[in-house]
């Protein structure tokens, strides 16, 4: 069996992100990511910080930390990274979790497509906003969003941006605007990715959430939208593995 670059495991969590948001899932993180966002809260998995923690495992060596770590208590897992969309063979996982009736949720930025995409249930598409540093890759995401448009209808995506600042929001509707079909969802960027302070630090992303919504509630131009904050930022901080 081949093999898959995994930075972590963990839960049973709660999804903190998006559109399935609140959803008790496991996570399965991948090293490695072909982006480097100027805030990324998970840049130990690229930014060779995280190294030592990397460990390459069999699609049967997931599934038995997934059932060690979560029993018989979970039904759904979702794959991030890092860039989950770098990997190829996620296939032989996949397969796996659907074997044992489990729904799959992917996060990935929108820049590499992958066959398996095809066999997600909850696939979010994140492509990344000018705060980022990122330039988005325009053939890409609307190659991934053709092939996925004649999917049953029980296989979701959606778009999520990122927002820091009004170039941000201006992109996220831009990004709205060239895929209207696609559930679109804003979420709060968390520019305090360091501090060990909660109760300040949800004090600042409640504020944020707020000015989100404020945002949204004036622009007539904005009407299908979802904004969110990161829930689990809200319960946890910046603590890493929830
Ligand atoms: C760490 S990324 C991993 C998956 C993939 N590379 C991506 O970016 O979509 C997971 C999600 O976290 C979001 N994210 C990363 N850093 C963030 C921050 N500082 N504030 C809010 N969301 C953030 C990303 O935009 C993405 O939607
Ligand atoms: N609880 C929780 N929800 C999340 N949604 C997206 C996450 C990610 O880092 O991809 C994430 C995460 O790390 N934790
Ligand atoms: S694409 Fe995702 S994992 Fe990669 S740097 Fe950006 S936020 Fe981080
Ligand atoms: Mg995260």
């Amino acid at each position: 069996m081949s093999k898959i670059p995994v930075i972590e495991i963990f839960g049973p969590t709660i999804q903190g992100e998006g559109m399935v948001v609140g959803q008790k899932t496991m996570f399965v993180r991948t090293a490695g990511c072909d982006y480097s966002c100027s805030w990324c809260d998970s840049s130990f998995t690229w930014d060779g910080s995280g190294k030592h923690l990397i460990v390459q495992m069999t699609a049967e060596e997931i599934w038995s930390e997934l059932k060690r770590l979560g029993g018989s208590g979970f039904s759904f897992v979702t794959i991030s990274g890092g860039n989950p969309a770098l990997i190829q063979n996620l296939q032989e996982l996949i397969a796996i979790l659907k074997e044992h009736d489990i729904k799959i949720g992917v996060e990935t930025q929108g820049s590499r497509w992958q066959k398996w995409m095809y066999e997600i249930d909850e696939l979010t598409i994140s492509p990344k906003p000018p705060s980022s540093g990122m330039t988005t890759d325009y053939l890409v995401l609307s190659d991934i969003f053709e092939k996925l448009k004649n999917r049953n209808s029980n296989y979701h995506v959606s778009l999520k941006i990122v927002v820091f600042n009004q170039a941000d929001y201006d992109y996220a509707k831009q990004i709205h605007h060239r895929y209207p079909m696609i559930p679109f969802y804003l979420q709060v960027g968390n520019d305090d990715l360091t501090t060990t302070d909660n109760a300040r630090l949800i004090i600042h992303l409640l504020d944020k959430y707020h000015a989100l919504i404020d945002r949204v509630i004036k622009d007539e131009e904005l009407r299908d939208v979802k904004v969110l904050p990161q829930l689990h930022a809200l319960v946890w901080g910046n603590k890493r593995g929830v």
